[in-house]
């Protein structure tokens, strides 16, 4: 099964390329996904961030305060660091169970959409990766619109991930998302066909 890796900078257009890839029919592990199901109430992972981070980045009810616990570890690297070591050992495992589940179902190929591939040392293995780029300006200012943050919030958290150039620089294939979303798709049926072609 080939496990091609779909990554890029935050706010990048992964998730664009991947819902496109989804109506193509290809099946799709979503990191970012998983990362929300591995918090839910009463799972392992959220019991580590209550010990670690305390009740300030809780909600009343319980759940884990996203939007807290994100001002507070994209504007801190030991706590981000924290958060990773808590959190990615239940993502990979999750993401290794979905692998065998598509592997088993009889899949050629999967997409494994994760955020931080090369930030984790591309754990899972995935080959080859598509890197989604967009230019720095068009990125600042669609995750400014898009997640309501200031231009300095949005910055940090630009800058808590590899630069972007650098992701591109270790990429098979490379989307430019800085245009429209059809000039995108184009690119994404091209990269696809030359996948499958040389498999
Ligand atoms: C810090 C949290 C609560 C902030 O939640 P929020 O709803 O604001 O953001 P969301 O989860 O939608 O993530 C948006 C984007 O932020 C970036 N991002 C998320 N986590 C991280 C991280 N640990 N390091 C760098 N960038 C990250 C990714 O590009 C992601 O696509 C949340 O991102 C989280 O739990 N992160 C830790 C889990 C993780 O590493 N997720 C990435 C999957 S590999
Ligand atoms: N080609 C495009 N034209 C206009 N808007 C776009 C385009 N691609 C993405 N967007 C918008 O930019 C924002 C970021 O895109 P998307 O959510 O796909 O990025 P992402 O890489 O998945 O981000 P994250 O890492 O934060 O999950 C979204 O609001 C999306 O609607």
């Amino acid at each position: 099964m080939i496990k091609v890796g779909l990554t890029g900078g935050i706010a990048s257009g992964k998730s664009l390329v991947a819902s496109y890839l989804a109506q193509k029919g290809l099946p799709i592990i979503d990191a970012d996904l998983i990362a929300r199901e591995i918090i839910k109430p009463g799972m392992p992972a959220l019991l580590a961030i209550k010990e670690v981070f305390g009740h300030s980045v809780f909600n009343a009810d319980g759940t884990l305060n996203r939007k807290a616990l994100g001002e507070f570890v994209f504007s801190n690297a030991q706590a981000l660091a924290d958060l990773n070591a808590i959190t990615h050992p239940y993502i990979y495992s999750e993401i290794n169970r979905q692998l065998l589940q598509y592997q088993e179902a009889g899949n050629q190929l999967v997409i494994l959409d994760i955020p931080l591939l090369y930030e984790s040392g591309n754990l899972a293995q995935a080959q080859p990766v598509i890197v989604v780029t967009v230019s720095a300006e068009i990125q600042l200012e669609r995750l400014m619109q898009r997640n309501n943050l200031t231009r300095v919030a949005a910055q940090q958290r630009i800058k808590a991930q590899m630069p972007l150039a650098e992701k591109v620089a270790k990429a098979d294939f490379v989307v430019d998302n800085s245009g429209s979303m059809d000039e995108t798709y184009r690119q994404v049926d091209q990269i696809i066909d030359a996948i499958k072609r040389n498999n």
